[in-house]
């Protein structure tokens, strides 16, 4: 099925100041529904105080977010998860005593909300389970299904992260460099598993990441954060072709050629 183009996201004059420093500054933009869009920028730049703000980590200190049309800047990160904003935390999101599977069982019950009803709690704990198999399956994880989340290795721990996520089942999916700290042979799933959410053509993602390779084959945009300014935003090749992007980004001092990104002042 063809995707939907229309904001379902977006960001108007969004800021966020930390003592006189201003991390995110007046950043508008928007989200377009079955769209992944990589945000990148140097290290400082803003992009996860800009990832905060939007899932609701952080408060603005002026601007505003909304979701599907609805204005949601004063919601906390559960309730905007509630929503469907989703966001793949770095290893924070595990519980370390519970298994792989007990993990995700957890995100598809919360999503279900199942155990309230008690007459169909045992039936229900085995569709959860199923569903949580599905998705430690889906993430590379099965045969580490019953270990301990704490005795995983780094990469199986994002791995897992990812699959709490899908677990969730939310409208937006937000990652904030999925990859890092992963071995070259762990890339590959997590690359194949965002691009095969991408093809679903019904997820919005936002992506932040350092890795061109990876942005070159999955992003539709990019937009481009730099002191906290939006300073580019447009179909990758333009952006990396770009004279801001090629200076303030990859550090080069002259542009290949003119860019035909959208660049902000
Ligand atoms: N809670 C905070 N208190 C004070 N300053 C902060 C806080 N969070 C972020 N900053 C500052 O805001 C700026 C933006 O940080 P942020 O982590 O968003 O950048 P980034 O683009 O994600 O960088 P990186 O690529 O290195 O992760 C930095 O100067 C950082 O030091």
């Amino acid at each position: 099925m063809a995707a939907t183009r229309a904001p379902v996201l977006s960001s108007t004059g969004l800021s966020i100041q930390f003592g006189g420093h201003v991390a995110v500054n007046a950043v508008t933009t928007q989200f377009d529904a079955g769209t992944l869009t990589a945000i990148v920028g140097p290290n400082g730049a803003g992009k996860t105080t800009y990832f905060n703000l939007l899932s609701g980590q952080l408060h603005a200190s002026a601007g505003s977010v909304h979701f599907k049309g609805e204005d949601i800047t004063r919601l906390s990160a559960p309730q905007r998860t509630s929503k469907g904003i989703g966001r793949a935390f770095q290893l924070t999101n595990l519980f370390p005593k519970l298994s792989v599977l007990e993990n995700v069982r957890l995100a598809v019950q919360s999503r279900h909300s199942a155990g309230f009803n008690m007459l169909s709690v045992w039936r229900s704990r085995r569709d959860l389970i199923d569903q949580a198999a599905h998705y430690v399956a889906q993430v590379g994880l099965a045969a580490r299904a019953g270990d301990l989340a704490a005795k995983l290795p780094h990469g199986d721990k994002r791995k897992l992260e990812v699959a709490i996520l899908m677990a969730l089942e939310p409208e937006i999916l937000m990652f904030d460099e999925p990859t890092a700290g992963m071995s070259v042979d762990e890339v590959p799933v997590i690359l194949e598993l965002i691009g095969r959410l991408k093809t679903q053509g019904d997820k919005t993602i936002l992506l932040v990441e350092h890795k061109m390779d990876v942005i070159h084959s999955l992003a539709d945009r990019i937009i481009v954060l730099h002191n906290g300014r939006l300073v580019a935003d447009g179909l990758p090749a333009e952006v990396m072709a770009s004279p801001i992007v090629q200076e303030a980004y990859l550090g080069k001092r002259s542009a290949p050629r003119a860019a035909k990104a959208v660049a902000h002042a």
